[in-house]
């Protein structure tokens, strides 16, 4: 699919970033027909929340499935084989070259695309620094993203910072998801490089990925409305 045809609707992605099954299903309900595209990550996966993904996917949701796998590139394929009988639409893996290969080899023909995580939205200069990186963000963002598109992987997951000159490394051709959302006057919280949501769609993003300003609102589906006409008005 061209970035083009992707309904307005279908590119806010929200993080189902809850404690619990039955939280989640009680977020999803109220969000009703607002919200097409889900997350479900670290904290639901590991309360019981694998099984939502074919239960949405029935429903006619997609789910990007935020498992961010990094291992051995034997344990990355076999996990992704397991991942793509899901019913998942998007699958995140770091973007390190062995895991991405890994990945890629995993999903196969499968119809489950493969998202590179290339610097995680929290993190700025100093922090790749004191991880031991020599490379700035812009820098190592840029390195991952070459490689990934080499290997075969389906997209990026990236600052909406990055996306301009993403777009020049990798064309149309890789999706470009972007976290690190923040409605103007929504809290910071964890994030450091981060935009609002017509700024990013403006920057050129697929797909943006909101968790807390979404699921931790007062009315969470006025919020999620209220994102779409940004991303709409964006668009044009
Ligand atoms: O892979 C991701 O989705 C991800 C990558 C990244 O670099 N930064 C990032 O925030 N995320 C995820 O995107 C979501 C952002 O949530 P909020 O900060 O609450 O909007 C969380 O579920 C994060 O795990």
């Amino acid at each position: 699919m061209t970035p083009a045809e992707i309904a307005p609707k279908d590119r806010l992605i929200v993080a189902l970033d809850l404690p619990s099954v039955d939280a989640a299903e009680a977020m999803i309900a109220k969000l009703g027909d607002s919200v097409t595209f889900y997350k479900i990550g670290y904290q639901l996966a590991y309360a019981g929340g694998l099984p939502l993904i074919g239960k949405l996917a029935d429903k006619g949701k997609k789910v990007f499935a935020d498992l961010k796998m990094h291992d051995i590139g034997n344990t990355v394929t076999r996990g992704v084989e397991s991942v793509a009988k899901l019913g998942a639409t998007f699958l995140t893996v770091h973007a390190y070259p062995q895991t991405m290969k890994g990945a890629v080899e995993g999903r196969g023909k499968a119809s489950l695309k493969i998202l590179a995580v290339t610097v995680l939205t929290s993190y700025n200069d100093d922090d790749l620094h004191a991880a031991g990186y020599r490379l700035s963000v812009s820098e190592l963002v840029e390195a991952r993203a070459q490689q990934a598109q080499v290997l075969g992987v389906d997209g990026l997951v990236c600052s909406p910072e990055e996306v301009g000159a993403l777009r020049k490394t990798v064309g149309h051709q890789m999706s470009l998801v972007t976290p690190g959302i923040r409605p103007a006057g929504s809290a910071t919280g964890d994030q450091k490089r981060i935009m609002t949501p017509g700024r990013a769609i403006a920057a050129g993003a697929d797909y943006l990925v909101v968790g807390r300003p979404v699921v931790e609102a007062a009315d969470p589906r006025a919020t999620a409305d209220a994102i779409q006409a940004e991303i709409a008005a964006a668009l044009g």
